[in-house]
């Protein structure tokens, strides 16, 4: 047995952030009676703004950059961190974000929307390495294993949540482009050895390079690709006529956080192609104005107002508005569109929730209707248009009898798109892109101006620990082991041929197989409405969506999930759920005192980080804390003690109490680590004994409006005031 290396919990924003300060101190007190220490690292949106500008800030307010700190963390074998859902924010949510800390007086520099000066060049630098989602790719330094625990599956058995009703002549429909798209453009290779690659640009005036010095290693899968902003605008164009034609309401769903560099761009392109005659009226107007469409309606509103013509600019766009189909809304009440806010509508968890609510989204009139999803690149979109034909065939899936989908995913080394960013270009002018090595051209596209062309990446080592995974789990299963792979895509070709020589040495060839994710996702369905389960073993992207979409469909949210990282150099990374930070949740919370926010991805994530940590300490007690941390979750689903929706229900912080109830008392009655049965039977009977005045205590305040101090940054002595209210808890808890 040696000495475990501290749990690191990382401090995040929103939702997860106001539960943490609930949660927290009690799981640090129960670590710590087992002898682990758990410690805190800030990576909320604030805590990282704050970290990268030491130079505006005073001594006092300066912060220390701790997503640099795990990012090392996360490359050795020692590390074993809980890492909570963070805002990986738009330009929209940042530019709130500095506001409310230059508010608070931290004099961070403004957001420069068009960097003209080298200190505006400079604190655009430092913005764009936090902008989007900045936070994952750091920290995962392994391969992606996400599932639901049994018992959460069980209990969503038992308790089937609402499913919408799917009819075979719903007019819900998937609208993706055929050519001149990511898909149809890519190019891939390997390298045969190591290599140090460059992108030039070579145009009518002459070769810029874009970007080089890219060193990688030899087997690294290297792919090139660009969207045509032409192919794009017409597709657009006749995605808004057919949705006119179909009386559907028109929907886009990108993925601008994790694709932050080309997805804001085209979901710029598409409020241009929606308000066409907006900008071919006013277009050098808005422009000069500052009004940038890649940020959203609701940004380009703003500055509108601001403008001299505004009044004169806001009746044409209501005017376009009233000649299009409606609208997809976010928040009808509020008037928020698909087109406000480029982080809105978020694909992985977006196209989830039209198909779990029956094909339906809201319309700008509050009613739900029939949509035309548009999901402009068509490399992934297959998957969701099979799924909505299979629910018109079969109809909506059944929770109380569906098997699972669990999912094994590649993401070590920020393999494929969601690593492109660096190396993702919106073209200034028209030409030719190479990809060199030295002077040989690997690859090259003739592009035109404002195509976006990217380059991405896949290591060797990552695709074998990936494929290692995926036999494991195979093999510890026994479930039905798909790769949804497609032969007949660049990228996926080249992976094919390096795995399947791996495939075929472990002896795994009639244990997987391969489907394009079209037919792999028939073929999931078809197995999950059998009550069987499967693995989707697929790239990095569809890790992203598929562990929302089933996840949703299964069991109603994919904040339930277990999701683990297993980082290549030994160290664990323990994901909560896969949900984000639930922005409606902070909002009811400061209306009405109630946090609706559900931390069983926590308490998953706690369990197989506690285990993992008994494990690399060989430490008995640490596996028993663990193992009972299940048992405690799943008492607390048995009990039906999870948050409510509404106030006046249980919310989030009576479900802490009754998670450190269950947990005390089954290490109480547990019998392989007698030393901590008998530190806990004390805490367990005091918790136990004064249950009632707790829960009296922690409803102290429901209904009525609370104060946080802030919303990025908020005052931990507030919070803790809303998130701690009982003193009889917080005895037992801190004594
Ligand atoms: N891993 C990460 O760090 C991720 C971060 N994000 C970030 O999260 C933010 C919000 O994204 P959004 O699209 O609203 O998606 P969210 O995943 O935060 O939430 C979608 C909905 O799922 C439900 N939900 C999610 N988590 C929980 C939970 N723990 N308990 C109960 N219900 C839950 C809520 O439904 P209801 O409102 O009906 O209660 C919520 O509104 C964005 O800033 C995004 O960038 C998003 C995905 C992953
Ligand atoms: O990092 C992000 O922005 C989102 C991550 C995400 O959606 C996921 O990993 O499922
Ligand atoms: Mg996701």
């Amino acid at each position: 047995m040696s000495t475990p290396a501290p749990i690191v919990y990382t401090v995040t924003d929103e939702a997860p952030q106001l539960a943490s300060a609930s949660l927290l101190p009690i799981v640090r007190r129960f670590a710590a009676m087992a002898g682990v220490d758990v410690v805190e690292r800030d990576i909320s949106l604030a805590g990282r703004i704050l970290a990268v500008f030491p130079d505006s800030l005073t001594e006092a307010q300066r912060q220390s950059d701790d997503l640099a700190w795990l990012g090392e963390l996360v490359t050795k074998p020692e590390a074993n961190v809980i890492k909570l859902p963070n805002v990986s924010a738009s330009v929209p949510q940042l530019v709130a974000a500095i506001g409310e800390l230059q508010a608070a007086g931290f004099a961070v520099p403004d957001y420069p929307e068009a960097p003209a000066t080298e200190a505006e060049k400079d604190a655009r630098a430092r913005y764009d390495s936090i902008k989007g989602s900045a936070v994952n790719p750091v920290l995962r330094e392994g391969n992606s294993d996400r599932r639901a625990p049994a018992a959460v599956k069980a209990y969503a058995k038992s308790n089937p949540h609402s499913m919408g009703t799917w009819s075979a002549d719903s007019k819900t429909r998937v609208s993706t482009m055929e050519t001149g798209d990511f898909r149809s453009n890519e190019k891939s290779v390997t390298l045969d050895g190591d290599a140090t690659l460059s992108i030039v640009h070579k145009g009518a005036t002459g070769e810029t390079v874009l970007k080089d010095g890219i060193a990688l290693p030899a087997g690294t899968i290297v792919d090139a690709t660009y969207m045509s902003v032409a192919a794009l605008t017409s597709f657009l164009d006749e995605a808004i006529a057919q949705t006119a034609q179909d009386g559907t309401l028109f929907s886009l769903h990108l993925k601008a956080t994790m694709m932050k560099v080309s997805d804001p761009i085209i979901f710029g392109h598409a409020v241009r192609t929606y308000l066409a005659p907006v900008f071919e009226k006013y277009g050098e107007a808005l422009a000069a104005a500052g009004a940038n469409p890649n940020g959203g309606l609701g940004s380009m509103l703003d500055v509108i107002d601001g403008m001299d013509n505004g009044a004169e600019i806001r009746a044409e766009i209501d005017a376009v508005l009233g000649q299009r189909p409606p609208m997809y809304m976010v928040n009808s009440d509020k008037g928020i569109s698909n087109l406000h806010v480029p982080s809105d509508v978020i694909i992985d968890a977006s196209m989830p929730a039209v198909l779990r609510a029956g094909g339906k989204g809201w319309g700008p009139d509050g009613a739900e209707g029939d949509t035309n999803c548009v999901i402009p690149d068509s490399s992934y979109a297959a998957v969701y248009a099979r799924s909505v034909d299979f629910f018109k065939q079969h109809g909506a899936l059944d929770p109380a009898t569906a098997g699972t989908v669990q999912n094994v995913g590649l993401m070590a080394k920020k393999a494929e798109e969601y690593g492109s960013h660096p190396t993702t270009f919106e073209m200034s002018e028209a030409g030719t892109v190479e990809v060199r090595d030295g002077d040989t051209v690997l690859m090259s596209h003739d592009v035109a101006a404002g195509d976006i062309w990217r380059m991405a990446t896949t290591r060797s080592e990552a695709v074998v620990n990936w494929v290692e995974l995926a036999l494991e789990r195979q093999r510890l299963t026994g479930y039905k082991t798909v790769f949804w792979l497609d032969e007949t895509r660049a990228h996926d070709a080249e992976l094919l041929k390096m795995i399947r020589p791996q495939i075929e040495a472990a002896g795994a060839s009639d244990k997987v197989s391969v489907m394009a994710p079209a037919e792999a996702t028939t073929d999931a369905f078809e197995t999950i409405f059998k009550g069987e389960n499967t693995i989707a073993v697929t790239g990095n992207v569809l890790r992203d969506y598929l562990t929302d979409l089933y996840p949703i469909l299964e069991v109603g949210t994919s904040a339930k999930m277990l999701s683990v990282v297993k980082l290549m150099n030994g160290g664990g990374l323990f994901e909560t759920g896969a949900g984000g930070s639930a922005p409606k949740h902070v909002q009811q919370l400061v209306e009405q005192n109630h946090l609706r926010w559900d931390s069983l991805g926590e308490f998953c994530a706690l369990a197989e980080s506690l285990r993992f940590a008994g494990e690399s300490a060989d430490d008995l007690a640490l596996k028993v804390l663990g193992d009972t941390a299940d048992d405690a979750i799943t008492k607390l689903l048995g009990e039906g003690k999870s948050p409510g929706r509404k106030v006046g229900q249980d919310d989030n912080r009576d479900s802490h109490f009754h998670f450190a109830l269950y947990w005390a008392e089954a290490l109480a009655a547990q019998s392989d680590a007698p030393e901590l049965a008998e530190k806990f039977a004390p805490l367990a009977k005091a918790l136990s004994d004064k249950a009632d005045t707790i829960r009296e205590e922690l409803k102290q305040g429901r209904g009525e409006a609370v104060d946080l101090g802030g919303y990025y940054r908020t005052d931990p002595a507030k919070v803790a005031r809303i998130m701690r209210p009982s003193i009889t808890l917080n005895a037992l808890i801190d004594g």
